[in-house]
């Protein structure tokens, strides 16, 4: 009998995840319908989103205690920074915006919490707490990915298709699966209240991806518009 602990994590997280499949923003894109502005929301925060999790990555080689795991780090961050956002990147050039433009994007509320999140745990604990940080942004969106693939038209649909297509790839199934493989070894043979810890961790950062999707569909500003340049 397997006893890995993101299968004890899986039982933690189904439904939350289950509620991604019905959340507007998730069923349009899989179903082909969603606004493309509100597409486009979710690209610019996903983008600056992408540079502060990139930094987890690094930090996670740099609190790994041998090269294997420091290997597996670089990979994802060369994954995300050359693979990831170069699907942001392109789908941004068919809006007519550059990769400088993206990468100035202001966070937003949501954005700035779920990145600050993952850098604090990340920061105070050790490699452990970084892996539970990375893991359910990269298995939830493989998981929503190969989830939508299964959905008519989904794959083939002329704009959303390429994002189906990429989240639901074998590569990304590969980053997804090292992050797995990462929490399964360093869980193990940790005491229960560590573990539980971990399992905190993977549930926010589950929320968080609720909370993402929401800020996505609802063009999610900050409470007071201030003007940088206003006089
Ligand atoms: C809010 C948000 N959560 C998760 C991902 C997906 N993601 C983040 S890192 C990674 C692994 C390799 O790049 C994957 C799949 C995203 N784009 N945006």
């Amino acid at each position: 009998m397997s006893n890995l602990f993101t299968d004890r994590l899986w039982k933690r997280v189904e439904p939350i995840w289950q509620s991604y499949l019905e959340h507007p923003f998730v069923k349009g894109l899989g179903e082909g319908s969603l606004d493309q502005e509100k597409f486009k929301h979710w690209l610019k925060q996903d983008y600056v989103y992408l540079i502060e999790y990139s930094r987890l990555f690094a930090l996670g080689s740099a609190k790994a205690h041998d090269l294997k795991t420091m290997r597996t780090f670089a990979k994802l961050l060369h994954g995300t920074l050359d693979m990831e956002m170069d699907l942001h990147r392109q789908y941004a050039s068919k809006f007519g915006i550059t990769a400088e433009e993206l990468e100035v994007t202001e966070a937003g509320a949501t954005t700035t919490a779920y990145t600050s999140y993952m850098l604090n745990v990340s920061q105070r604990g050790g490699i452990e707490n970084v892996v539970a940080s990375v893991l359910t942004c990269a298995w939830s969106y493989n998981f929503i990915g190969k989830e939508l693939a299964t959905w008519s038209g989904a794959l083939g649909h002329e704009f959303y298709g390429h994002w189906v297509k990429m989240y639901a790839s074998d590569e990304f199934t590969e980053l997804a699966e090292d992050c797995k493989n990462l929490m399964n070894e360093i869980a193990s043979g940790k005491p229960e209240r560590d573990l539980e810890e971990l399992e905190e961790i993977v549930v926010k950062t589950s929320l968080f991806e609720y909370m993402f999707w929401d800020m996505a569909e609802n063009k999610e500003e900050w409470p007071i518009q201030l003007s940088a340049d206003a006089t």
